[in-house]
């Protein structure tokens, strides 16, 4: 399904199938395009919760964006429909699933597997960057994993054109960098940050500045309270690398083109990605 033809979709274009997952505005189910049978995710918005929560300029700005962006490492959305009550969004299907199910079950992975996805993260996050365009929101439970076990950042729901930097908070704390906690002007480094986050989460299957209480991760992300337990064994390049993205000062982060040259990136990560 090129997003080329500008075409109006409709839902008889459409069989759908199994459910895939049920987000805050709505479900998503697999589904085939009667046409071309090229399986699709179908994500069904209801306009009324659009609505109620003054989202619809936030989902026409994302679709903007999003219709501009083709990466490997990037869920696609080939394009969007709507009827009376409801918006669809035509998404590409990643048929191995949701990566935070595949570290829930692995516990943590290994360096290799855990740098290639770093790498192909740092790949599609300089993409991303190159457009201008911020993601602010890279945890597990945004990456999906595609048919070839690439991951993909699947969800787009708080990324922002650079010129306007709203700072809504979102979700989980945990990945939040100390600007964004601070909540002053930041820019495409918070996304160092959370690659940083992630990476600790890969190897070591928790974030790094968990904490019981919301104000005790708060303390420890803007203390950048930094700690790597004895279990699993972590090379000491990861551990390096991990702490040159964890800096506080937003212009001393690791910039993401450097990382890719990191020792620890070139040993472990897979060219493929
Ligand atoms: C590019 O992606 C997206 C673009 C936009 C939005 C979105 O909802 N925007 C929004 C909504 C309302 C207000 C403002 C903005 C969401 C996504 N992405 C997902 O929702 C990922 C999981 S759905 C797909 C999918 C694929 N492949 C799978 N394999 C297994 C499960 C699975 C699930």
């Amino acid at each position: 399904v090129s997003a080329k033809e500008k075409k109006r979709w409709t839902l008889n274009d459409f069989d759908i199938g199994k459910p895939l997952g049920r987000g805050k505005f709505g479900h998503v189910y697999l589904a085939r395009e009667k046409r071309s049978n090229h399986i699709v995710a179908l994500k069904v918005l209801f306009k009324s919760q659009l609505q109620q929560s003054q989202v619809e300029h936030q989902l026409r700005r994302e679709v903007e964006i999003q219709s501009h962006l083709r990466h490997p490492n990037i869920l696609r959305l080939y394009g969007y429909f709507y009827d009376q009550k409801r918006v669809y969004l035509i998404l590409e299907y990643a048929a191995k699933g949701e990566l935070y199910k595949e570290l829930q079950k692995c516990k943590y992975f290994s360096e290799r597997r855990a740098a290639t996805y770093v790498a192909s993260l740092a790949r599609a996050l300089i993409y991303c960057h190159g457009k201008h365009v911020i993601h602010r929101d890279i945890k597990p439970e945004n990456l999906l994993i595609g048919a070839q076990g690439e991951l993909k950042i699947a969800d787009f729901g708080w990324s922002v054109h650079t010129f306007n930097r709203r700072r809504t908070m979102c979700g989980t704390l945990d990945y939040l960098p100390p600007e964004m906690v601070e909540s002053v002007e930041h820019d495409a480094n918070v996304d160092i940050w959370s690659l940083g986050v992630l990476c600790y989460e890969f190897l070591y299957g928790v974030p790094p500045f968990e904490a019981k209480e919301h104000s005790d991760t708060y303390r420890r992300i803007v203390q950048v309270d930094l700690k790597f337990p004895p279990k699993p064994i972590v090379s000491s390049a990861a551990k390096d690398l991990i702490s040159q993205m964890l800096v506080k000062d937003s212009s001393q982060r690791l910039p993401l083109h450097k990382l890719l040259e990191h020792p620890w990136i070139i040993q472990n990560a897979d060219p493929s990605g």
